[in-house]
């Protein structure tokens, strides 16, 4: 029995959806195993600014702090993506929670799951098999430099620095993932134009004298973006900076099926931190058609993170479950869609022993309370 403390942070958008059956799925878990989660939410993002003015207020970067786990669903509101000009964003929360608990490393995976090989737009024999983990740099590089208007208000910048130190940390964290996979790195940067991307490189060959055992290339970007969807199989971890790391991983999704599949856990110093990778998805919002897979995923990852393998392994069974049998919010399942509720319902309902018998799309709610 283990007592651990998780901050939850719904966000915006489908994020409290889909943050909801993370949190069920964890409470499943908890029961199986006789665990005690505390899981308290706390506002980040538009709904902070709206509450606070504030999209990070300090009670939330106390209670992350104070925690044992983060699980974020996400932020961002059309309100101010269509407003170019202004000051305060949803999105200077999480750029700041990142850069305040020190999350260096955004790791993640990305699997073609057999099952859903024809989901994906891409030919099956080029995507089937693929298994590889983007090593994302998080908190430096171009989405936390100086950025301004210039005094004359005719143009714009944005800087892009980082230190060798930043490079290092992250890519000592990959050298030891690619070690205990294929054995394969490959960075990923703009080497020909960018100074920033030449240090990358300096670093990366000098450290993989380190790990003769792993095989280092190095790939342009936008030849990366090319190879991500025609030879993805090539892949096995890939080391970037943030926006690359932010743009190819996106990209990736494609292979997997869905954005609503892809976890990803931020970590480094203080507290780990784990989100999907998607965004507030604002189109669905309250429509029940988010996957919320991909924040269960991560709170898979949440679990491996607290050392609790057999309850993560067993989310991961749930998961596959869901997806062999077709328990699917409608991107993939056009046929006979199941909502975010259910799907979340379904996954919690087979963690917490039940057999798929008593399970029931119509009275699942019913069921569940007496489980959960
Ligand atoms: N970590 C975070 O909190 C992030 C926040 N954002 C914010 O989210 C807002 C919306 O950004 P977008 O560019 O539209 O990206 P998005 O990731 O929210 O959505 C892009 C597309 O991905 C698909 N998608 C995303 N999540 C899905 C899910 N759970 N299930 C099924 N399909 C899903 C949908 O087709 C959607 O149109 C913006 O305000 C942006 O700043 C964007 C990315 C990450
Ligand atoms: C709001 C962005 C900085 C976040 C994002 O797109 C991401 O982390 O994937
Ligand atoms: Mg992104």
């Amino acid at each position: 029995m283990v007592s651990k403390k998780i901050a939850v942070l719904p966000g915006d958008g489908i994020g409290p959806e889909v943050c909801r059956q993370a949190v069920k799925v964890l409470e499943a878990v908890a029961t199986r195993f006789g665990h005690r989660f505390e899981m308290q939410s706390y506002p980040m993002g538009a709904c902070a600014i709206d509450a606070t003015g504030n999209p990070l207020p300090d009670e939330t970067l106390d209670a992350c702090r104070a925690a044992d786990a983060v699980l974020l669903g996400a932020i961002g509101d059309p309100k101010y993506d269509n407003d170019p000009s202004a000051k305060v964003r949803p999105e200077q929360g999480l750029l700041r929670l990142r850069k305040e608990l020190g999350l260096f490393a955004n790791i993640r995976p990305i699997t073609a799951y057999d099952i859903l090989l024809p989901h994906s737009p891409l030919k099956q024999d080029r995507i089937q098999g693929t298994d590889m983990v983007i090593f994302r740099e998080l908190t430096g590089g171009i989405y936390f430099g100086a950025k301004g208007r210039t005094d004359d208000g005719e143009g714009a910048y944005d800087h892009c620095v980082y230190s060798r130190h930043e490079i290092r940390r992250i890519a000592h964290m990959a050298f030891q993932s690619a070690a205990g996979r294929r054995q394969r790195l490959t960075l990923v940067d703009k080497a020909n134009v960018l100074e920033t991307s030449r240090l990358w490189r300096e670093e990366v060959r000098e450290m993989a004298h380190q790990y003769p055992e792993v095989t280092v290339d190095y790939l342009l970007v936008d030849n990366a973006a090319m190879q991500m969807i025609l030879n993805p199989k090539q892949f096995d971890v890939i080391l970037t900076e943030n926006m690359f790391g932010d743009i190819i991983s996106d990209e990736a999704s494609v292979i997997a099926g869905s954005m609503g599949l892809l976890p990803s856990a931020s970590v480094g110093a203080e507290v780990a931190l784990f989100e999907p990778i998607h965004g507030s998805y604002p189109q669905a919002k309250g429509k029940g058609i988010a996957n919320p897979i991909a924040t269960i995923l991560s709170a898979a990852m949440l679990l491996e993170h607290l050392e609790l393998n057999e309850e993560a392994a067993l989310v991961r069974e749930a998961v596959d479950e869901a997806l062999n049998n077709g328990v699917l919010t409608k991107e993939l399942n056009t046929t006979a869609p199941y909502t975010t509720e259910e799907v979340g319902n379904y996954i919690a309902f087979w963690i917490a022993d039940s057999s798929e018998k008593q399970w029931n799309k119509n009275n699942v709610e019913i069921g569940l309370s007496t489980i959960i």
